[in-house]
């Protein structure tokens, strides 16, 4: 697993989208072979998105032949709500990019049979032969989508009830009122963002210290989902150094040495100077 530290949330989204577009370039897609790519929402992609769009614009990134599946929805909300994902992926990517909106999977968590769409959900990543990329961020508990602590380390897309803790930290999308957060939700399983073929998390801020400090110094555990990324073979952290705060300064040094070398070798002198 590698662990990448950079200054703050600016640097962090700058070397992840230039990351995105430097594996979309060199995989080099077309209509017969797509990449496909799992998407997250929530604060830390933002930046991310914005960077993406800025490649677009500037003419360098074309999301023609990308297929995206976003890790979750809320249940029952609508879809049009401001704070449903379906709007926040369409206000923070999808309408600034020339993606076939085809092309564009987020799970419908207004569904009859909610079962029945995570089923579908999984058949379909596998019909378009699985997630080349999958980003994710994480919650203060170390939450992955939406598998909370205590999620199997193998889950399958799902129908999840939201902890406590993650109610009340969305509240602040909801008016600051936690009845008004939905308390379910669809959510990819932990086993099904550990099946792409290579996996990238955003890790900013104090608040969630603690969480990457489980995740990369103690072992796997289902108490913090987003460890499991520890047996992926193609894993990536991306952290602030505000998110460094509760790690051994001997990990954060050996990360940085380690990236010091990989940067070397991959010639990457360019992006490092860029951010
Ligand atoms: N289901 C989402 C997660 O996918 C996301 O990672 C998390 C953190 O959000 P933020 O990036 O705003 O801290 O929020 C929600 O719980």
């Amino acid at each position: 697993m590698r662990l990448v530290i950079r200054k703050d949330y600016d640097a962090v989204s700058y070397h992840v989208a230039k990351y995105v577009l430097e594996r979309i370039k060199e995989f080099a897609p077309t209509e017969s072979k797509p990449f496909v790519l799992g998407l997250p929402t929530g604060s830390s992609p933002i930046g991310v998105y914005r960077n993406l769009v800025k490649f677009h614009q500037a003419g360098e990134l074309s999301f023609r032949h990308i297929i995206t599946f976003n890790m979750d929805e809320y249940v029952g909300l609508p879809r049009d709500h401001p704070e449903s994902y379906h709007t926040f992926m369409w206000n923070n990517l999808f309408r600034y990019i020339d993606i076939p909106p085809e092309n564009v999977n987020i799970l419908d968590g207004n569904a009859v049979d909610l079962d029945l769409e995570c089923q579908l959900y999984e058949e379909k990543i596998a019909a378009v032969g699985g997630i080349e990329l999958f980003l994710g961020g994480i919650g203060p508990d170390g939450h992955i989508a939406f598998n909370e602590p205590g999620s199997s380390l193998s889950s399958r897309t799902r129908v999840k009830t939201l902890a406590y803790e993650t109610i009340v930290a969305n509240a602040r999308f909801f008016d600051n009122d936690i009845t008004k957060v939905p308390n379910l939700a669809l959510t990819v399983g932990v086993g099904t963002i550990i099946d792409a073929r290579e996996v990238c998390i955003i890790i900013t801020g104090a608040h969630k210290a603690l969480a990457l400090a489980k995740c990369i110094e103690e072992g796997m555990n289902h108490m913090w989902t987003v460890s499991a990324i520890q047996v992926h073979p193609r894993g990536m952290i991306v952290c602030d150094e505000d998110a460094t705060l509760e790690l051994h300064v001997k990990t954060v040094n050996y990360f940085k040495s380690i990236e010091k070398v990989h940067e070397q070798l991959l010639g990457a002198h360019n992006i490092a100077t860029q951010e």
